[in-house]
């Protein structure tokens, strides 16, 4: 699975995840899934093992931000729950990154969020009181997480070439922001469809809602994945 399509499962149960993903059972291959805050808070570790258990690849979105010795010991425990990626944001800086690095084990790969998606530049401007421009901002985190030895970063797809020219190629770009054509941005502020984010230098993409909420999301699906072409 070197690039991946993870499904967002922003489902409020455990129940409404199960019953969505049971629509794909007919597919030659399962989609690989990201449990963020919303089903994690409500399912916990347990819906995290079941996944596990059915061969879903996991991509466990808990973006985590606090002090390094509260992360460290926290990304421990996750790594006990046999998942394939995990957030932590950028912004927690090089010393949390690296205990976050330091306690994952060996299967587990850190991606750090850089800007959210949901900030445009004068968003992020105003809040975070910078002058960087969304580039230079991205620039800046996704090499501050290379160095302290994290897998790869959470970015819009507008800036994975802009992160490559910065790290390594073989840094992952996994980017959220994407968007069928035609479908609504919603909060999403920085948004491509899957073959821009392709052309753009994204490794993995993750789509929610245009699959989600699609009246047909195994078509949808399909339809995002053969955009995404042959890198999957
Ligand atoms: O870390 C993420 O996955 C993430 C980072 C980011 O900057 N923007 C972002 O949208 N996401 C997640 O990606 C998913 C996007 O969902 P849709 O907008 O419905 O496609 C949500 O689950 C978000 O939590």
């Amino acid at each position: 699975m070197t690039a991946p399509v993870f499904i967002a499962l922003d489902f409020p149960d455990a129940a409404s995840a199960q019953a969505f993903l049971a629509q794909f059972h007919d597919l030659p291959a399962q989609p690989a899934v990201k449990v963020g805050m919303e089903l994690f808070y409500a399912a916990g570790p347990a819906f995290v093992r079941e996944l596990r258990a059915q061969g879903f690849a996991v991509f466990l979105d808990l973006k985590l931000y606090d002090i390094p010795n509260t992360v460290g010991h926290a990304v421990a425990s996750l790594a006990q729950l046999d998942v394939q990626y995990l957030t932590v944001h950028a912004a927690g800086g090089t010393k949390m990154l690296q205990q976050a690095v330091a306690n994952k084990g060996t299967d587990m790969k850190i991606l750090a969020v850089t800007q959210l998606t949901s900030f445009s530049e004068a968003d992020m401007q105003a809040t975070q009181q910078t002058k960087l421009s969304m580039a230079e901002s991205v620039q800046h985190l996704a090499k501050m997480a290379y160095a302290a030895g994290v897998d790869g970063t959470i970015s819009a797809p507008g800036e994975a070439a802009l992160i490559r020219d910065v790290t390594a190629d073989d840094f992952l770009r996994i980017t959220p922001g994407i968007r069928l054509a035609g479908d609504a941005a919603d909060d999403q502020a920085r948004i491509t469809t899957p073959a821009v984010a392709r052309e753009s230098g994204a490794t993995g993409l993750v789509v929610g809602r245009s699959i989600t909420k699609a009246q047909a999301p195994v078509a949808a699906y399909q339809r995002v994945m053969a955009e995404w072409g042959d890198k999957i």
